[in-house]
């Protein structure tokens, strides 16, 4: 099985997972990546019964709308039943690195606002520790040098990824060379330096389930 069918897979057992909030007509909150579109793209024979969606980036946004699911404006929508994305690390407390497409801040706002996190992955994300991906950052543009040297003087080697702009309009640092043996005291520390957005660490708030695509079948871990 190679990695997309993994992830099909994934994304097949997601759409398991919510069908029952899509027909209580619960808004879902969609995430951003290879992953989430398999997720998004299963959910297009459902169009006529989902309510409503939030999506954690412009590109997700577009893509559910070509399927014609409607797009909302979490402003509108209170809380969010259940978000359902991709990750680039998770470790076995499903505390997770994200950001891999630059998407982090508003995969951290739209899992902020949602009652259950689901993160849809394939098995080589799982690690014993993470920080082997570099970790991003998003850093407020006139900000990049000096958040630079601060996550230098934290021990880590951040490279300024060239050409890319967030949907925010800032750009990314990945961090490289970082260990991140306290996921919850690292995410506070990297975000309490002024110019950072927010950082690709999910650990304050962890997935609640992952489905984690294996040669063997879809293993359902949870914390
Ligand atoms: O955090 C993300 C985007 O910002 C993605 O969830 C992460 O990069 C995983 O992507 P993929 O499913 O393509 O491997």
């Amino acid at each position: 099985m190679d990695q997309d069918q993994l992830k099909k897979a994934v994304a097949a057992a997601a759409i398991e997972e919510v069908k029952s909030a899509i027909l209580d007509g619960e808004i879902i909150g969609i995430g951003t990546g290879s992953t989430a579109n398999q997720f998004i793209d299963l959910l297009a024979p459902y169009r006529n019964e989902i309510k409503g969606t939030v999506a954690s980036s412009e590109a997700s946004a577009q893509r559910l709308r070509n399927h014609g699911i409607e797009v909302l404006d979490l402003n509108s929508t209170g809380d969010i039943a259940v978000y359902v994305d991709g990750a680039d690390e998770s470790n076995h407390r499903l505390e997770l690195i994200k950001g891999g497409g630059a998407a982090l801040t508003r995969e951290k706002i739209v899992a902020a606002a949602s009652a259950r996190f689901i993160c849809i992955a394939d098995e080589s994300k799982l690690v014993d520790q993470l920080g082997a991906f570099p970790l991003p950052v998003e850093v407020i543009p006139m900000a990049r040098s000096y958040v630079a040297r601060e996550l230098v003087k934290l021990g880590g080697n951040p490279v300024y990824r060239e050409g890319v702009v967030t949907d925010n309009g800032n750009i990314i640092l990945d961090v490289y060379d970082f260990m991140i043996a306290t996921p919850c005291k690292t995410e506070e520390r990297i975000n309490a330096i002024t110019g950072v957005v927010t950082n690709g660490l999910f650990a304050l708030r962890p997935a609640d389930l992952l489905l984690l695509g294996t040669p063997d079948g879809v293993k359902r871990l949870t914390a």
